[in-house]
């Protein structure tokens, strides 16, 4: 039996978007789908009850983060991460690949691996596509990552071409590790910001087979515009009939760009960082709930949004609690983004479904005066 099933339900008429079903060991996503960002085992001040109430249907945990602390033997004889953070829904790990190169300090990358310094208490570690591999069939997540290269932005396109012959390499290695048979095991393509390099990167990726595809390599500092040109561009290169996530995408704007490029799966810290730092998502754009003119708004963050914070604060209050440094705050703050994230995508598939994408996208952009 294998790990997971994609179905693809519906295409849509005018765009690239598609409706699918991934089923997964511990349940069924609907895509296109955003995976909230719990690193260290939790998406951070919510609760997996309050996590299913707002919306999620898989989340995140991160191998780098979870290997250094409390260890991933520990979380395996705990009886793995889902029983470990008390979520019974799917999961996905990251392979640790991008932290080490953005959190590790003193690392150095050879063939074998990366050796690294804990960002946590400066002790010597080293991870190879083979530990990644150990690490995340440990926590059990249901769908793991190849341990990949994330080259740094900018970087010469030589660099670029050499890292994702080593990233491929690397993919190989994973697969030949992997043994858990309930748990899924995706490819990372890379290749920058070079169109050319990226197709290669899919092709060798593709061409070892995995469950599931991935871009890796993006959201690292480009510019929109060469962000959404990469979409466009690399969309093709996957198979039309596997799962296909983009890594650490995005704000509202990629969500929709990168849907309507042919991507299914999403994963991004910001609902719930820029949340601890009073940035909310709106039907209109952003606003900082800390802005004075807040100070007496009885209104809720957003009159189109339904959620439990909307229903039932007013602006008012949301900023005092910000203002005053309360717990409260990152909790109902994170709650509000959480939701606006989720319900965006639920109101994508909603379009998809009904082949009206292309005006759903218009309308999206025509609500933020752009
Ligand atoms: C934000 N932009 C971005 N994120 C990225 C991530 C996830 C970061 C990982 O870090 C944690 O969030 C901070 C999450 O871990 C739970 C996420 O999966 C990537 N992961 C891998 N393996 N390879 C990449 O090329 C890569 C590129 C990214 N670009
Ligand atoms: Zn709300």
């Amino acid at each position: 039996m294998a790990a997971i099933s994609f179905e693809l339900i519906k295409k849509d008429p005018g765009s690239l978007a598609r409706l699918g079903s991934l089923t997964t060991t511990h349940g069924s996503i609907q895509t296109p789908i955003f995976m909230p960002v719990g690193t260290q085992a939790t998406v951070k001040a919510m609760t997996p009850e309050e996590l299913v109430e707002v919306g999620s249907q898989i989340i995140l945990a991160n191998t780098y983060h979870l290997y250094l602390r409390p260890g991933h033997e520990l979380i395996g004889r705990l009886g793995g991460l889902h029983r470990f953070m008390h979520w019974d829904r799917p999961m996905l790990t990251d392979s640790g690949g991008f932290q080490v190169f953005s959190l590790g300090e003193l690392r150095k990358i050879s063939e074998e691996g990366v050796n690294f310094r804990s960002h946590i208490d400066g002790s010597r570690h080293f991870i190879s596509p083979e530990v990644s591999i150990a690490i995340q069939e440990a926590l059990g997540a249901d769908i793991a990552m190849c341990f990949d290269e994330c080259p740094p932005y900018p970087a010469e396109y030589s660099y670029v071409q050499k890292s994702l012959e080593l990233t491929t390499r690397w993919a190989l290695r994973c697969k030949k590790a992997h043994q858990r048979p309930d748990q899924a095991l995706f490819g990372i393509v890379q290749g920058g910001m070079h169109p050319e390099l990226r197709r290669e990167s899919a092709r060798q990726i593709t061409d070892i087979g995995f469950d599931g595809y991935a871009l890796g390599g993006l959201s690292v500092g480009e510019e929109k515009e060469v962000m959404h040109r990469m979409m466009h561009e690399c969309s093709d290169i996957l198979p039309e009939n596997s799962p296909r996530y983009i890594m650490g995408i995005g704000a509202p704007e990629d969500l929709v760009e990168a849907v309507n490029a042919g991507f299914d799966m999403f994963d991004c810290v910001m609902p719930t960082r820029n949340a601890r730092n009073g940035a909310l998502f709106t039907s209109f754009g952003r606003i900082n709930i800390k802005a004075a003119v807040y100070a007496e708004d009885q209104s809720p963050i957003d009159p189109a949004c339904s959620c439990y914070v909307c229903r039932n604060y007013s602006r008012a209050y949301l900023r005092h609690l910000y203002r005053s440094q309360e717990i409260l705050a990152s909790r109902l703050n994170s709650w509000h983004n959480l939701h606006y994230f989720l319900d965006l995508m639920a109101q994508i598939r909603a379009a998809i479904g009904r082949g009206e994408f292309a005006s759903f996208r218009n309308d999206f952009y025509a609500a933020r005066g752009s």
